[in-house]
């Protein structure tokens, strides 16, 4: 039996002008794996996640994301989830309307993940504050929000986009711990970010995108075996090589 991947691309481009954003790209990612989705500034990241998710239409190409076409909207939100680099979350609702209402959205009965939601809360640090309005909630606060709401209803497919942004130390930690835990229980966990210690760390897979094309793809391992270096190479040192300019600085805490 063949397990369909969870996310395959056909030549999904996309250009704004004269720009072209995502070129060509054939990407596939098979289900339950952590795969980091690593470029410099620019490189067609954001834009390759709006479309996977079916916010942005394509200029060229297809996209199948858990089993239904990008451009399916509809079931498409029922199977996936997504922390986009700006949260959208409303001021005036507390943390716990919010997540009653992202699962509204989903017409799915808060009732019936409010453990799982609730869980999720608690292991952040959240618990305490989820009777506070969101606009008096830090920025740390926020995220961990954002995350229970892209995860809450169990997705096939969550779309992470610099998931610990703000987020304290500890805060940090637990929520790469979640991450390994939601791909162990089969979610495909799309990791876009610039801390190449954490992709190198959680990521089974690894697709590096520049200037819209996809240079590098495989296991962090192999892309790091690839890299000629005196010492030991790591994956900073192999992105820097693959995207061809030793200039990006990159966070490597
Ligand atoms: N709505 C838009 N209109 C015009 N150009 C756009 C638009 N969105 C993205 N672009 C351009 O497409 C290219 C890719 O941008 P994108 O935001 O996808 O990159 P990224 O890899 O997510 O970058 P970063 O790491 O800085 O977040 C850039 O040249 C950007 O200026």
């Amino acid at each position: 039996m063949t397990v369909s991947p969870a996310i395959a691309t056909d030549g999904l481009s996309k250009r704004y002008g004269s720009t072209t954003a995502v070129a060509d790209l054939d990407l596939t990612v098979p289900s339950g794996v952590v795969y980091g989705f690593l470029g410099p500034n620019g490189a067609g990241k954001t834009t390759t996640m709006r479309m996977l998710t079916g916010l942005v239409e394509p200029s060229e190409g297809t996209a199948t994301v858990a089993g239904v076409p990008s451009d399916d909207r509809r079931q498409l939100v029922d199977r996936i989830g997504l922390l986009p680099e700006e949260p959208p979350l409303y001021e005036e609702l507390t943390g716990r309307e919010q997540l009653e209402f992202a699962a509204d959205l989903r017409r799915v009965p808060f009732e019936q993940i409010a453990d799982r939601a609730l869980g999720l809360c608690d292991r952040l640090g959240l618990g305490e504050d989820l009777d506070r309005r969101v606009d008096g909630y830090s920025k740390g606060m926020r995220q961990k929000t954002a995350f229970v709401q892209a995860v809450q209803h169990d997705p096939s497919v969550v779309f992470l986009d610099e998931p610990t942004s703000g987020l304290d130390p500890r805060a940090a930690k637990t929520l790469r711990e979640l991450i390994v835990e939601l791909a162990a229980d089969d979610t495909t966990v799309f990791l876009s970010t610039h801390i190449l210690p954490v992709v190198e760390e959680i990521a089974d897979r690894v697709g590096v995108l520049h200037d819209g094309r996809l240079v590098a793809e495989g296991p962090p391992g192999e892309l790091i075996g690839s890299v000629e270096t005196e010492g030991g190479a790591d994956l900073e040192d192999a992105f820097l090589a693959l995207t061809g300019d030793a200039s990006e600085a990159y966070a490597t805490e």
